[in-house]
């Protein structure tokens, strides 16, 4: 049986606090079941709601409309205390990590321990990092085993990403939620991570959800793809059954994002567009 949560939403809608009065909502209407220990990648143009569909995962954005449930229980109905207990077995890695500048590395990764330690071990551990081999290998896993005191400060970008990652594989977490983890990362790097987040959340059986601009990546590493536009769900099929005309009126008007004129997106082969040689389902 997986460790992983499961996530099911019922016409689920969500509006950011700050959205001006009448607006739509970011994320319209969505019905999605995602099972415990599955691994699926979100993709879809800029602003097409992908980091408030994290959000709203996160039960960190109440929904406006419908039904979120994890693992078959409504988070907006417990009481506080059990809804913070819930937050406590996700891990929502942000596209920038908030990591307080003058820390060092070790500390900031042991952080994504915090949520099963008790008050006294979690201020402890903030300034006796407790297990340190535990932060090198997770490190290690993004190439970085060798900033493990460095200060986060005087990290470059992509390591940092990289540092927010590696929390991830400290976490106790059974459901994992990344927003574009490699907007920082070079092509190389950005495999790597992605290999690394994909390979431990499978071991683990952890839930993976992760938002990527990179869609050559999302379809080269995982199984099934979300596709969101203007808020809503464009499709949501097997890696496999993704065709290069989807991709097309998924971004279209947003063709730059696709051929990666963005800095460190790869070159998805959309263009010329030959026949496409994948077997199409629609739903
Ligand atoms: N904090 C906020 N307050 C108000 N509106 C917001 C807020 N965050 C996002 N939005 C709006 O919600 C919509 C969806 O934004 P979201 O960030 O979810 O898109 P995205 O697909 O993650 O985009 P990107 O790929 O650029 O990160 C956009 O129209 C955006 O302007």
């Amino acid at each position: 049986m997986s460790n992983g949560l499961s996530l099911a939403l019922q016409d689920l809608a969500a509006r950011h606090p700050a959205a001006r009065a009448g607006a739509a909502p970011a994320l319209q209407p969505t019905t999605l079941h995602i099972g415990a220990g599955e691994v699926l990648a979100v993709i879809g143009p800029s602003g097409a709601g992908k980091t408030t569909l994290l959000q709203a995962l996160a039960c960190a954005l109440p929904p406006s409309a419908g039904t979120l449930a994890l693992n078959g229980t409504d988070p907006w109905r417990l009481p506080r205390r059990q809804l913070q207990a819930l937050r406590g077995q996700l891990f929502l890695a942000p596209q920038v990590p908030p990591l307080p500048p003058r820390q060092r590395v070790v500390t900031a990764v042991l952080a994504g321990r915090l949520p099963a330690l008790s008050l006294a071990a979690s201020l402890r551990s903030l300034f006796y990092p407790s297990d340190i081999p535990a932060a090198h290998a997770a490190l290690a896993r993004f190439d970085l085993a060798d900033k493990l005191f460095e200060r986060v400060d005087r990290l470059s970008g992509g390591e940092r990403q990289r540092v927010g990652l590696a929390r991830a594989l400290l976490s106790p977490a059974r459901l994992w939620l990344v927003d574009e983890p490699l907007s920082a990362l070079d092509p190389a790097r950005s495999r790597q991570a992605i290999d690394t987040l994909v390979h431990e959340a499978r071991a683990r059986g952890v839930t993976l959800v992760a938002t990527l601009h990179q869609v050559d990546v999302a379809l080269a590493h995982f199984p099934r793809i979300v596709a969101l536009q203007q808020g809503a769900l464009a499709f949501d099929l097997p890696a496999a059954e993704v065709t290069r005309e989807r991709l097309l009126r998924l971004y279209a008007q947003h063709e730059h994002e696709l051929r990666g004129d963005a800095p460190h997106t790869a070159v998805p082969d959309i263009h010329p567009a030959p026949p496409a040689p994948v077997a199409m389902h629609c739903r």
